[in-house]
């Protein structure tokens, strides 16, 4: 789908989405728990149908429909071969992995996208170490089957926190003890931070010191009376940084203080200059005059399409550091995120472990290729407040993985969009 946006000054509000991740965590947790739950949830993006598809060919009883999730609690003892669609969901790949082996579940994967190329050898290399039995690997078609036993796990904290989470989830299932060892710093902590909470809600314990996770074997998941996700920061982000930018928009239904790492953005917003006023679950973004500033990204990655824009509107420049886990994700980010910028007459340059966005306050417009990446596309539509000319985006259906909606929102701010098979 090509995308045209010609540049208008946006106003107004959105009403933020439920956050995608609480709501992957709310989903599994539902699924191993003790009785039925419903999950209100308005937005289904491509990556939550994921996590429902995966569930349910686990066994899981999951109807999705009147902007509520109900699911019924697979059957622990249920055996043989489940063929797991994550689509390009690397949440929910990385998630479903060890969970299938600790059900002693055979789990034979179809990845899609750019997802097989996505980091996985350390999370498999210890799941080999302890029971798991990996084919396929690199390929679309990966297989896991055997039994994952408790243990000592060990993980570097600097690829992916989904294997730490992934591993939380499963580890309380086994019978014996375990412990997850962070093999360096972690990064995205706050993420795992969130699956501990989610857990912690469903009455799973684990213990968390500097450099591990101990988590006790056979723990019972207790479904909790009422479930809840927050609204989506990562994806407010667009919206609030379009605002630092250059337009006055506001989200609601944003919970604060948040379990996501991402909230820091209206912080990091503030930061730079922006005009930042909260009102109950109300944030508004107003431009002002941004300053230079460095950000370091290491601990909340899903922002740098969306600050990339903000940075964009600084007369000067911006350093955004930590950026290597970026490659990691549905794009290369830092190409990427650089790309579109420049495709739009910006200036942005990776620099070592940074990139380096030199703003002068507006952008001309252009092309911006989406990379397949639901962030770009966004990134392209929320520059477009800078622009004096038409932003193009190609590929703009990758929102679709996150936000399904991201164009009707961006029209109902007064953003004229014309839309092209
Ligand atoms: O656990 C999660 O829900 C996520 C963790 C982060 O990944 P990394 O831990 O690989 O940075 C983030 O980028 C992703 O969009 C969602
Ligand atoms: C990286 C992302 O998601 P995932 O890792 O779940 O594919 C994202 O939503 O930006």
């Amino acid at each position: 789908m090509i995308v045209t946006i010609t540049p208008r000054k946006l106003s107004g509000t959105i009403a933020a989405i439920p956050s995608k991740s609480h709501v992957h965590r709310l989903l599994i947790c539902a699924a191993l728990g003790n009785r039925p739950a419903t999950l209100p949830c308005r937005v289904v993006s491509q990556d939550i149908e994921a996590t429902v598809r995966c569930l349910r060919a686990l066994g899981a009883g999951i109807a999705v429909g009147g902007s509520v999730i109900a699911v019924t609690p697979l059957d622990r003892n249920a055996s043989g071969a489940a063929e797991l669609d994550p689509g390009e969901s690397g949440s929910t790949y990385r998630f479903m992995t060890p969970l299938a082996a600790a059900l002693g579940r055979k789990a034979r994967f179809t990845l899609r996208g750019k997802l097989s190329s996505r980091p996985m050898d350390d999370l498999w290399n210890e799941m080999e170490r302890h029971g798991a039995v990996i084919t396929g690997k690199g390929t679309d078609h990966p297989v896991v089957e055997g039994r994952l036993t408790a243990g000592r796990y060990r993980l570097p904290g600097a690829v992916s926190s989904q294997f730490f989470t992934g591993l939380l989830f499963a580890l309380p299932l086994l019978e014996g003890n375990s412990r997850v060892l962070i093999a360096d710093r972690l990064e995205s902590a706050g993420y795992v931070d969130m699956t501990l909470a989610a857990l912690a809600a469903f009455g799973i314990a684990v213990g968390r010191s500097a450099d591990r996770f101990s988590v006790s074997g056979a723990q019972r998941y207790v479904t909790p009376a009422k479930l809840r996700a927050e609204g989506d920061w990562s994806n407010a982000a667009f919206w609030l940084c379009a605002g630092a930018a250059g337009a006055k928009l506001a989200v609601t239904g944003l919970t604060r203080p948040s379990l996501q790492g991402d909230s820091v953005v209206a912080e990091l917003l503030r930061r730079m200059g922006a005009e930042i006023s909260i009102a109950g679950d109300s944030i508004a973004a107003a431009p002002a005059k941004l300053r230079e500033t460095c950000i370091d990204v290491g601990d909340t990655p899903d922002l740098v399409p969306a600050l990339a824009v903000a940075a964009a509107a600084v007369k000067g420049r911006t350093a955004i550091a930590n950026v290597g886990r970026l490659r990691l994700k549905e794009s290369d980010r830092v190409a990427s995120v650089c790309g579109a910028l420049n495709a739009l007459g910006g200036h942005a340059v990776p620099d070592g472990n940074c990139i380096l966005i030199d703003g002068c306050g507006s952008l001309r417009g252009g092309i911006v290729d989406a990379c397949g990446d639901h962030r770009i596309a966004m990134l392209g539509a929320a520059a477009s407040v800078l622009c004096s000319e038409t932003v193009t985006i190609t590929g703009a259906e990758a929102v679709d993985k996150s936000y399904p909606g991201f164009f009707d929102d961006f029209a109902a701010l007064g953003g004229v969009v014309r839309t092209e098979a």
